[in-house]
């Protein structure tokens, strides 16, 4: 079954086409990973996803419902939570205030309005922490916390959604090699515990290759093959833009 249904789709900058006629399926639980060299267009489709920018032509489908110009928040609330390249956390207030916030505003609650209720979404916040594994920091400042911390934070947030497809982009940028391996290791696993769709980017294909159940390459805005990871590896396309024969 087809969760996110991109058809056609494209996007301008003035004279620059960054998105050229994209048609993109992704499956209901699939693991699929979108690659490309810098400046493909990997970040500007996930924004025309997730309701960021509006594509000059095409359509986006979310389970089997068409998004139009829905805003982003309101995307979010259908079950489609995302992650940035750059952290993008409170970081003046505790992990546990980062993720409570997020459970407030995803209730449809005003924060600033509840501020006195402290406990508010407390079991639900700390459960959320201890599912990436941040519990024993949930009362420092995210501001405070290692790069993978933030990053671990960040997807607590996206979680609190309780999304159906979680949308990563880079989700391992900026990280050590061991941070890389626990974060992947942490995603691959509340993916299967919660049965969600994960379509995200990454520039290190050992994680792409180790996860991804589908691929699609983006260059110069268009998806120039799209597939099976070893069918993907085997493209010929493929292989010279990677080996830089472009
Ligand atoms: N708001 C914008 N205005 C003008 N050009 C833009 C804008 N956003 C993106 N672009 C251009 O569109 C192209 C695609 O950018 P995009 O960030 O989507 O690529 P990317 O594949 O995510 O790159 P990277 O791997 O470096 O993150 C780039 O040439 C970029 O300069």
């Amino acid at each position: 079954m087809t969760i996110l249904q991109v058809t056609q789709a494209t996007k301008r900058f003035g004279g620059f086409t960054a998105i050229n006629n994209v048609t993109l399926s992704v499956e209901a639980g699939a693991t699929h990973a979108v690659i490309g060299p810098n400046g493909a267009g990997k970040t500007t489709l996930f924004n025309l996803i997730s309701g960021m920018v509006a594509p000059d032509a095409g359509d986006v489908h979310f389970q089997g419902r068409k998004l139009g110009r829905m805003r982003p928040h309101d995307i979010v609330k259908i079950g489609m939570a995302r992650s940035f390249q750059k952290v993008n956390v409170f970081p003046r207030k505790t992990a546990f205030e980062n993720v409570q916030v997020a459970l407030i505003a995803n209730a449809g609650l005003n924060y600033s309005f509840l501020r006195s209720a402290a406990g508010l979404f407390r079991g639900e916040a700390m459960a959320l922490l201890d599912l990436v594994q941040l519990a024993g920091d949930a009362a420092r400042r995210a501001g405070e916390l290692a790069h993978g911390k933030q990053k671990q934070l960040e997807l607590a947030v996206a979680l609190a959604a309780d999304p159906k497809m979680l949308l990563l982009d880079e989700p391992t940028a900026g990280m050590s090699i061991a941070e890389t391996k626990a974060s992947i290791r942490l995603i691959r696993e509340i993916v299967a515990r919660r049965g969600l769709t994960l379509l995200f980017t990454e520039h290190d294909m050992n994680v792409v290759f180790e996860i991804a159940s589908t691929i699609s390459v983006l260059h110069h805005g268009e998806i120039i093959a799209d597939g099976a990871p070893d069918a993907v590896r085997e493209n010929e396309d493929v292989k010279r833009i990677y080996l830089g024969k472009d």
